[in-house]
């Protein structure tokens, strides 16, 4: 039976931003995200994470990314890609990798994200072909056992456990619960009632969110989301819940602004901002 998560839940949970603070209190997000084909997957998932409260955010990826998210946002520190101890270095002093959205899931990646998150000791967001490259080295996965959350849609939870998707689909929560238990990562499993699994056997039920989402990039903006939270001192249960639950809260209140079907995940930035607002965060 699964636990529904609550605006109760996900606020207890929320840590406060104290007058004495400094960014360093809200920790350091590594996006090892995005390439050529897919920039904006970069930006989404590095705007998801400053939006969501994180103290600095850096990407690390090649040039034609970099330039592309220059050009949108800010506040992001760069480390352009090929650099294998750089990005090693980076790793090791993040608070938090998020690592995979807008990657082609090929044996480069899988070695990028081993360099990356090898080195690293917080806790590891892995998602689309990031998660993926790894799909075969179930023992590499289990080495981030206890700090590490997965986010995969149905079509990834099929390559990851070699099942299909309408077997997947016909029983969510067993599947969220075994892949959870058998690698060690609090289980994000994606889609319209998104689920959250943990290691020790919790299930928990997300009921917000709307179609509106059902387009490239709003799981970006998920994965995002969580690592912002992680980094400001969240375990990575309570980190899965309170993201899965205030994204789609952000995109309910979207889609009453704009529509389904005129939103764009970048729009919910704006509603996950005054969500904030209205809670005195
Ligand atoms: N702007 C950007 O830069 C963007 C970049 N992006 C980046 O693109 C990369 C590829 O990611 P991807 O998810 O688009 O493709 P892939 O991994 O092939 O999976 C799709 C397969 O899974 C299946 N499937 C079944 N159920 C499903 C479900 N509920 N939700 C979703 N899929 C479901 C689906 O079945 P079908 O739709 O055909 O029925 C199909 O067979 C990745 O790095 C990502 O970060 C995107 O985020 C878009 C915006
Ligand atoms: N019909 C829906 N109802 C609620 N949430 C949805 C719906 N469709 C998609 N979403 C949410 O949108 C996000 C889509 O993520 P994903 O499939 O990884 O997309 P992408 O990789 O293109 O960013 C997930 O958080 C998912 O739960």
């Amino acid at each position: 039976m699964a636990t529904k998560i609550t605006n109760d839940l996900v606020f207890r949970n929320l840590p406060r931003r104290a007058p004495e603070s400094h960014k360093g209190s809200y920790g350091k997000v590594l996006a090892l995200c995005g390439c050529s084909k897919y920039r904006g997957a970069a930006a989404l998932c590095v705007c998801g994470a400053l939006r969501a409260g994180a103290g600095l955010v850096t990407l690390a990826a090649e040039e034609s990314v970099i330039s592309a998210v220059a050009q949108r946002v800010m506040e992001p520190v760069y480390l352009p890609l090929p650099d294998e101890d750089g990005l090693s270095l980076a790793a090791s002093k993040s608070t938090v990798c998020v690592a995979g959205c807008g990657k082609e899931a090929t044996p480069a990646t899988a070695q990028e994200m081993k360099t990356a998150l090898g080195a690293s000791s917080g806790t590891v967001v892995l998602d689309a072909g990031g998660l993926c490259s790894l799909a075969d080295d179930k023992l590499f996965l289990m080495g981030l056992s206890g700090r590490l959350i997965v986010t995969p849609h149905p079509g990834e939870m099929a390559r990851l456990t070699g099942r299909s998707v309408r077997e997947i689909e016909a029983d969510r929560g067993a599947t969220a619960l075994s892949f959870a238990r058998e690698s060690g990562a609090v289980t994000v499993l994606k889609g319209h009632r998104t689920l959250v699994a943990t290691p020790w056997g919790e299930l928990y039920e997300n009921g917000t969110g709307n179609a509106g989402l059902a387009r490239g990039g709003s799981g970006d903006i998920l994965a995002g989301i969580i690592a912002g939270l992680a980094a400001q001192g969240l375990e990575p249960w309570q980190a899965a819940v309170c993201g899965v639950y205030l994204h789609g809260l952000a995109a309910d209140r979207c889609a009453r602004r704009l529509s389904m079907q005129g939103m764009l995940p970048s729009d919910i930035l704006a509603d996950l901002r005054a969500i904030f607002l209205e809670n005195n965060r």
